[in-house]
């Protein structure tokens, strides 16, 4: 068999997908479409006795939307913005959530939660309490208490932290962008795709810009790599594909050869903790 079609047998499967890819880029409204296609993928991924953690970013752009349109400057906007917006998402998953049958709940965390022990372990016995009831966790940073100390800021990495956490099999990262390249392919034409990474060398760590090719994102190609780093050496495989058709999931879980597969590389050298004290927003 090929790495691409083991990924077929992965159980516990984590999801992130991104506030450009839940919006509509034109108005900035919810994509609903989009969020119904992947609630029901999800559901059918529960459907094969698959576990599912839906790692959604989108708070502060539905709070946006709700309130004007206004683009936030200050953190306490954004925080405010947030409030507003994740209540907003989380009803619109619990609604199309029940439509197929699945219970949706809500984690919220913030890099404290992740780097206190007590918290931590509250985390983990959630996160494993909430998947034997059969339910699908929702994550999503806590915007609207996460000041710069004790922020992610951004999604990709908190759901490679949230594999780490759970011990998941596999990471989906869906993005504006097919996976890897050489260089950000919106910038130099000549920039080579890459289908599989099995050693994440500092080479391909460099390839990764910190630009966001979006209105509504953050952290651009750099934070995928570094939730490469989290999700690799934890004992997860992660791959990045483009959330244009999110059926790409189903192809690749198939075994075709689509985004940009990272192969799982466990070490016991790798100090989680220290990595995460290391995140800056
Ligand atoms: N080496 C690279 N390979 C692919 N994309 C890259 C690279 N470097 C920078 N990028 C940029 O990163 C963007 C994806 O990040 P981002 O806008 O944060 O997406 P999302 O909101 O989906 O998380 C791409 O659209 C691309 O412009
Ligand atoms: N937690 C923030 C999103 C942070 C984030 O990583 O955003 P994105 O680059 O759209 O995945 C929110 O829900 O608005």
């Amino acid at each position: 068999m090929t790495e691409r079609e083991l990924l077929k047998d992965k159980k516990r499967i984590v999801i992130k997908i991104g506030s450009s890819s839940l919006t509509h880029a034109e108005t900035g409204d919810l994509n609903l479409a989009k969020i119904e296609k992947l609630v029901r993928i999800i559901s059918d991924m529960r459907g094969m006795g698959k576990e599912v953690i839906l790692v959604s970013s989108g708070a502060i752009a539905t709070g946006r939307q709700t309130l004007g349109g206004k683009k936030p400057e200050t953190v306490a906007e954004k925080q405010a913005y947030a409030a507003v917006g994740q209540a907003r998402l989380m009803m619109v998953y619990q609604k199309l959530f029940s439509e197929y049958n699945q219970t949706a709940a809500q984690i919220l965390i913030t890099k404290a939660t992740i780097l206190d022990d007590t918290s931590r372990t509250n985390a983990k016995n959630t996160f494993n309490e909430l998947l034997k009831l059969g339910t699908v966790p929702i994550v999503n940073e806590n915007d609207t208490v996460s000041t710069y100390e004790i922020k992610f800021g951004d999604n990709d990495r908190l759901s490679a932290i949230v594999a780490a956490l759970v011990e998941g099999d596999l990471l989906f990262l869906l993005s504006d962008i097919d996976g890897l390249y050489t260089d950000d392919p919106k910038k130099n034409p000549d920039a080579k795709f890459i289908s599989q990474v099995d050693d994440l060398t500092d080479e391909f760590m460099a390839m990764g810009k910190g630009t966001t090719g979006s209105d509504v994102g953050t952290g651009g190609m750099a934070t995928k790599l570094h939730a490469a780093k989290i999700a690799t050496e934890s004992g997860a495989d992660m791959v990045i594909a483009n959330a244009d058709d999110l059926e790409v999931m189903w192809r690749i879980l198939k075994g075709e050869e689509i985004g940009t597969l990272f192969k799982a590389n466990k070490s016991s050298e790798f100090a989680l903790l220290d990595y995460i004290q290391s995140i800056h927003a």
